[in-house]
């Protein structure tokens, strides 16, 4: 099963090689649980982590993997961020797509030798979704062949890019680029921030950390002022755009090709949510295996809470999403890949699609990762709530997601401007120009669903609803949109007035993409016992999912009240059928009790030993007597005595 969720046995066995070698590296495991320490002493440690995997890497992982490194990650320095996790994430990333061959002979080789830290600077105090309208300005000056980094005004201020704040030296820094006061929106640069040898800011340069977050504090996110600040022309990425000393500037093939380190984050973050998620899911149904509370049958011990419907109803349908979620991730990494290497080669068509799919998946995906997290959260009760757990740090994090790299919203209105485009050739009878993604919008469905009316169908009557739903909610958006503007609305505000319903296709689609790539997977397994295992699991999450959703499908009549009992009947089936797996299914993640980082859900199952040691270790635990108990409570409780 490991094997299928990291895609191959070769990766299982690495990870499994790359743990082991971990565990025996004391230097490289936490010198004291995260919960228990300051920010200020969670940054230094994995700051000292990062100067020993920069020495020892090699002898761990191969670098080059970005799985291995992924891995490494994970283990050692966590999920809770580290002073480099934007170098990897996005400034190597964008080095890599938007740089010139001579821009990155001249960086790469630094950055991957980790001689400069880097990051990605385009949000800002006052704009984040809406590129268009960022503030800061690089003006060409002809006369020096440089351009003019410059902050207006306070809105203006980069404020979050990661590793900002304190450790990065230098970003590519998004900006609006003027020549000959013309302005050709926002670009790439590179940028030198802090001066390399006393890593203090260069003149010109404001900057510093925006402050503790919800989560993912090991990483400084910070804020950038630029008071014209010159840079050479040079250090526009030149890749895909140009321009020449004489402020001549030459076109990219695609208007939006700046926006691949986004797309990059956008495609690898899905495998990183559906870890999360199956961490969360790991501890919550391991305790949820040891803790006992009540009884079923009275006259029997106290139960395993696993054992009661609602736990596993809770628990066992994210189990489910957690498998989809890597299933389609991987799928939109190899996509992402491909066309990143058209791209580099000037084929720019498969752009669209990519940017479609990867906006929409990246929307649901994160949004369902955070509500299983925190099921999972209310499934451990008390424990739950506990640092112990660990898992309000996963949640904090993963929900960062729902935010970075595009509002949830927002992406999922770009995937319906690309859905009714798709409608739009539907209704022009040209269906036989829809891309593959979409092609299920020009098929005819049957007048009703056949699900429970042919035997030994499989899957496909499921996929079929799924179309149906999706199709139906796509062109009902389409048509409200259509009909708008028909009634003589502006483009912009029939938009607005229809993208609830627009969003609503949005979900359905990337629902159903999720459903067909876990139905893919599970076709392609050989071994019988794997297969049997995910296939209860892709039972009870087609299942479940479309009872979610079961009211578009009621609506036009195309699923009855009896099908839905059916379907529902189903659900409670599976739960049943996977419950004597359900502790497997997330131990075939062989997370380490090290990476998990989580004293509720540790492998040896000693919930309570392990509870009251970590208890004792608390700090307020040092003495018997604080000195706030001292200073205030004591003269107070004295006082009221007199
Ligand atoms: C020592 C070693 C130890 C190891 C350490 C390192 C470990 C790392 C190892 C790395 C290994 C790699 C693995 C990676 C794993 C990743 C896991 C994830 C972990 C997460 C970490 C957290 C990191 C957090 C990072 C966060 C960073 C950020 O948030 S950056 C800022 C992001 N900002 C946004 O996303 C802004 C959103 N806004 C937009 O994108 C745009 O504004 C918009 C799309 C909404 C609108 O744009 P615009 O106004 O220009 O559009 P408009 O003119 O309206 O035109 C729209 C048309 O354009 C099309 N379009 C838009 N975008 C694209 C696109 N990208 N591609 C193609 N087309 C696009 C759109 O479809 C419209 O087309 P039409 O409909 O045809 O008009
Ligand atoms: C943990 C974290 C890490 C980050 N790291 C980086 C980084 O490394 N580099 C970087 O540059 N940035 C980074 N960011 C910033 C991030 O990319 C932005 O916060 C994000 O793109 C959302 O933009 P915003 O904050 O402007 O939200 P807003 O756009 O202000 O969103 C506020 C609300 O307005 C709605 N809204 C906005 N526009 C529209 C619209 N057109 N239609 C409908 N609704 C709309 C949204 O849906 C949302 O409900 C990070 C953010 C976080 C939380």
């Amino acid at each position: 099963m490991a094997a299928q969720i990291w895609g191959s046995e070769k990766r299982a066995r690495r990870r499994r090689e790359i743990s082991a070698k971990i565990a025996q590296m004391p230097e490289l495991h936490d010198s004291k649980p995260l919960p228990f320490m300051t920010r200020e002493e969670k940054i230094m440690e994995s700051a000292r982590k990062l100067t020993i995997l920069t020495e020892k890497m090699g002898q761990i992982i191969d670098p080059t993997d970005p799985a291995e490194l992924y891995h490494l990650n994970n283990e050692v320095l966590g999920l809770e961020g580290n002073p480099m996790a934007l170098h990897g994430v996005m400034f190597i990333p964008a080095l890599s797509a938007q740089a010139s061959d001579e821009q990155q002979a001249k960086w790469l080789p630094r950055a991957l030798r980790r001689e400069i830290i880097g990051t990605y600077a385009q949000t800002e105090l006052g704009h984040g979704t809406n590129l268009q309208n960022l503030e800061t300005t690089a003006t060409y000056d002809l006369a020096t062949q440089e351009f003019v980094l410059h902050t207006p005004q306070i809105t203006a201020l980069k404020w979050w890019p990661g590793n900002l704040g304190k450790s990065s030296n230098y970003a590519v820094v998004v900006a609006h680029m003027i020549i000959k006061a013309k302005n050709y929106g926002p670009h790439p640069f590179m940028v030198q921030l802090r001066d390399e040898k006393t890593h203090e800011p260069l003149p010109g340069i404001t900057i510093g950390d925006i402050g503790p977050k919800m989560a993912y504090n090991i990483v400084d996110n910070g804020f950038l002022g630029f008071n014209k600040y010159r840079i050479p022309r040079t250090n526009l990425l030149m890749r895909h755009t140009k321009v020449e000393a004489d402020g001549t500037y030459i076109k990219p093939p695609h208007a939006k090709i700046n926006y691949s380190a986004m797309v990059h984050v956008r495609a690898y973050m899905l495998t990183g949510q559906a870890i999360m998620l199956a961490s969360a899911l790991n501890i919550a149904t391991r305790y949820s295996s040891v803790r006992r509370q009540g009884q079923i049958d009275k006259s029997q011990p106290e139960v395993k809470v696993l054992e009661y419907q609602t736990q596993q109803h809770r628990l066992f349908p994210s189990i489910a999403r957690a498998y989809a979620f890597q299933f389609a991730g991987a799928e939109t990494v190899k996509l992402y890949e491909h066309v990143l290497k058209e791209m580099k080669s000037g084929n720019v068509s498969l752009m669209a699609d990519l940017h479609a799919l990867t906006s929409g998946l990246k929307s649901v995906v994160t949004y369902q990762t955070g509500e299983g997290i925190e099921q999972a959260r209310m499934a451990c009760g008390g424990h739950g709530y506990s640092m112990a757990s660990y898992i309000s740090e996963i949640y904090g994090v993963a929900i960062g997601g729902c935010t970075y790299e595009g509002e949830n919203m927002v992406m999922l209105l770009q995937l319906a401007r690309y859905l009714v485009k798709s409608a739009a050739l539907v209704k022009s009878g040209q269906s036989s120009k829809l891309g593959p993604l979409v092609a299920y919008l020009g098929v005819k469905s049957e007048p009703t669903s056949l699900i429970d009316r042919i035997p030994n169908s499989g899957f496909t009557e499921y996929v079929k609803t799924f179309q149906h739903v999706s199709k139906r909610q796509t062109l009902k958006a389409a048509d409200m949109f259509f009909g708008l503007m028909e009634k003589g609305e502006k483009r912009e505000i029939a938009w607005n007035k229809c993208s609830v319903e627009l969003n609503r296709a949005s979900r359905l689609h990337t629902r159903l993409f999720i459903v067909e790539a876990f139905v893919r997977r599970v076709n392609e397994i050989a071994d019988i016992r794997i297969k049997e295992a995910l296939t209860d699991l892709l039972h009870l999450h087609v299942n479940y999912e479309l009872l979610d959703i079961a009211s578009y499908a009621l609506e036009d009549g195309f699923l009855s009240a009896s099908q839905l009992d059916y379907i529902r009947d189903q659900v409670y089936l599976y739960l049943g059928k996977i419950r004597p797996n359900a502790v497997s299914l997330l131990d075939s993640w062989e997370f380490s009790d090290i990476e998990l980082r989580s004293v509720l859900g540790r492998r040896d199952g000693n919930v309570y030993e392990n509870l009251f040691k970590w208890a004792k270790s608390s700090p307020l635990n040092k003495t018997d007597v604080l000195s706030s108990v001292t200073q205030y409570l004591k003269p107070m409780m004295e006082k009221a005595r007199l």
